[in-house]
């Protein structure tokens, strides 16, 4: 039987995944769950050095997300409501697979299953993929003082992560909806038009599937 849908946004840094969420969520009149950036004390220290505190960074990643999402799970999904977030639990594989090596890595991808192997998981992912050039004018842009001197070429390799993530996902869970943005080309900010298409293949979803519930 199908469930009232728990969308998730996803891409890669800078995508525009908190600005459609938040976008989405008022036009669907759905709750939002948002990542939590600015009290996050290890961020900062991260990029100055990654080897250094990304075992620090990961670890608050998935507790931050394991609390929001088992919260998350009790209050709406739990009682039939859809909701929408700025994040997909998956995340947190793909930049831990990234930035930790060696036992810390396996001791953190066995905590990841720990934790998150019972939450529930979104079955909408609304994939934003974009350039390289593009992510880059998008951070720049907010101007966060600790992405400032992000290396380039670990965005350009988190590009690639999250295509074979996002590959993974729908091989492994034929059931998951993915809908696949070209952020290049489609601008949900700027042209209006583009992101009513958007929204109204979401309300077509959420629709049948209170139907079918
Ligand atoms: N389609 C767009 N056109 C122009 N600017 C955009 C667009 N989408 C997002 N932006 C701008 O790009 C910047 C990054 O967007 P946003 O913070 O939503 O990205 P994000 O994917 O949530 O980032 P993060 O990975 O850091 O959480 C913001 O300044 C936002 O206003
Ligand atoms: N290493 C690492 N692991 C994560 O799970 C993760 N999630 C988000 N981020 C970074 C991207 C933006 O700079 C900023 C806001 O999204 O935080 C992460 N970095």
């Amino acid at each position: 039987m199908n469930q009232p849908p728990f969308i998730a946004v996803e891409g890669p840094i800078g995508a525009g995944k908190t600005t459609l969420s938040t976008m989405l969520s008022q036009e669907l009149e759905l709750p939002i769950l948002k990542e939590i950036v600015e009290e996050n004390p290890f961020l900062g220290k991260f990029y100055e050095n990654i080897d250094e505190w990304s075992f620090q960074l990961e670890m608050f990643f998935l507790c931050n997300r394991y609390k929001q999402l088992e919260d998350t799970g009790i209050q709406y999904i739990a009682n039939n409501q859809p909701v929408i977030a700025d994040y997909h639990i998956y995340k947190n594989m793909i930049f831990a697979q990234r930035t930790l090596k060696g036992v810390k890595r396996e001791k953190y991808r066995q905590i990841y299953h720990l934790l998150t192997d019972d939450l529930p998981k979104p079955d909408v992912i609304v994939y934003i993929r974009a350039s390289l050039d593009t992510l880059l004018r998008r951070i720049a842009k907010r101007q966060r003082s600790f992405e400032l001197g992000m290396d380039t070429a670990y965005l350009e390799q988190l590009i690639l992560d999250y295509d074979e993530a996002m590959a993974a996902i729908a091989e492994r869970e034929p059931d998951t909806t993915i809908i696949t943005i070209d952020g290049d080309t489609i601008d949900f900010v700027e042209n209006r038009e583009q992101f009513n298409e958007i929204a109204t293949d979401l309300k077509e979803l959420i629709h049948e599937r209170i139907q079918h519930t």
